[in-house]
């Protein structure tokens, strides 16, 4: 492994000496859960009762077609869109009645794409990450400072640190991006298709990090579409038209049977020693286009 994005424990304690979901009204329940949630844009169904739970120490990996509704669940678990019917309950307490505050420091997300702060630098993008922990006037501290190192290290971008983030190259600045995240330190981390700019080293090094984020308790879910990535996941689920259609331990859940009726024939699911590979194609003739089920 290379000398950065190692599993490194965090410095400090894990989590401020402070009330926080969970600690009186609902103890032992550890854990972020969509709970029967519908979501409609503007009359348009995208989410029909729809359960996910996210528990601490655990990496969740949602997958799906393309307009399936997985970055609006995600949107929904953050708290950033309302669900019409359902709701999202944060350790035992409705996340609607969490103040953004403690939300804030408790649930980081990470959006598919910008707005990007241009003209910042990776560093000062990398504190905005500290911004819920600051005090009434802002003032940060050591633990805010050790934070903001210990996310730049785990990503690999401490040798961008003063360079604007507008000079970044797509894999650069999506890892400044989970930096930033990172920084927050937060219990949940949702994060939407984080590996979609990451070269091949640094989606290896991206497994690493989740691996000692988990061992730390973290709770991640990752929004991405390679079967074969998130079959290192401890659980994966498919959002397919708005509906979590499987959900289970990769090996049992990535079944060709589920990946045909997704996404078409062209899907080949094979055992590799005893894990299940995915492969694209099928005849090289090209002369018969995939069509995906009805
Ligand atoms: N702000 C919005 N207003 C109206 N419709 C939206 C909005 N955002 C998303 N949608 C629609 O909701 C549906 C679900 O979108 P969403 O982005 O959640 O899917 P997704 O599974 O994340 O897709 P992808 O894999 O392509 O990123 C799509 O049909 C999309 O066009």
């Amino acid at each position: 492994m290379s000398n950065a994005l190692r599993p490194a424990s965090y410095p400090g304690p894990p989590f401020p000496n402070e009330e926080r979901p969970g600690q009186r009204e609902a103890p032992g329940i550890a854990s972020l859960a969509a709970e029967n949630v519908t979501f409609a844009y503007a009359g348009k169904p995208v989410l029909q009762e729809v359960s996910l739970e996210l528990r601490r120490a655990e990496w969740l990996a949602l997958l799906g077609p393309n307009g399936g509704g997985k970055s609006t669940l995600l949107r929904v678990m953050a708290g950033l869109l309302s669900p019409q019917r359902g709701r999202v309950v944060l350790e035992g307490r409705p996340l609607a009645k969490v103040s953004s505050w403690l939300r804030g420091q408790t649930l980081a997300f990470l959006p598919q794409s910008g707005p990007y702060p241009e003209e910042l630098t990776v560093e000062e993008v990398v504190r905005l990450g500290r911004t819920p922990h600051l005090g009434l006037l802002g003032r940060e501290g050591q633990a805010d400072q050790e934070a903001v190192g210990w996310a730049m290290e785990q990503t690999q971008v401490r040798e961008f640190r003063s360079r604007p983030l507008s000079t970044l190259s797509g894999g650069e600045r999506a890892r400044v991006m989970l930096a930033r995240s990172l920084a927050a330190k937060p219990k949940y981390l949702l994060l939407d298709e984080p590996t979609a700019h990451l070269d091949l080293h640094h989606q290896a090094e991206f497994l690493c990090l989740l691996s000692g984020l988990r061992q730390q308790g973290i709770g991640v879910l990752t929004v991405m579409h390679d079967p074969n990535l998130a079959r290192q996941a401890d659980r994966v689920a498919f959002l397919a038209e708005g509906r979590i259609v499987a959900q289970g331990e990769p090996q049992e859940a990535i079944t060709q049977e589920l990946l045909s009726h997704i996404y078409g024939p062209m899907v080949r699911v094979h055992p590799v020693e005893g894990q299940p590979v995915v492969i694209l194609g099928g005849s090289n003739s090209g002369a018969q286009r995939p069509r995906r089920p009805d």
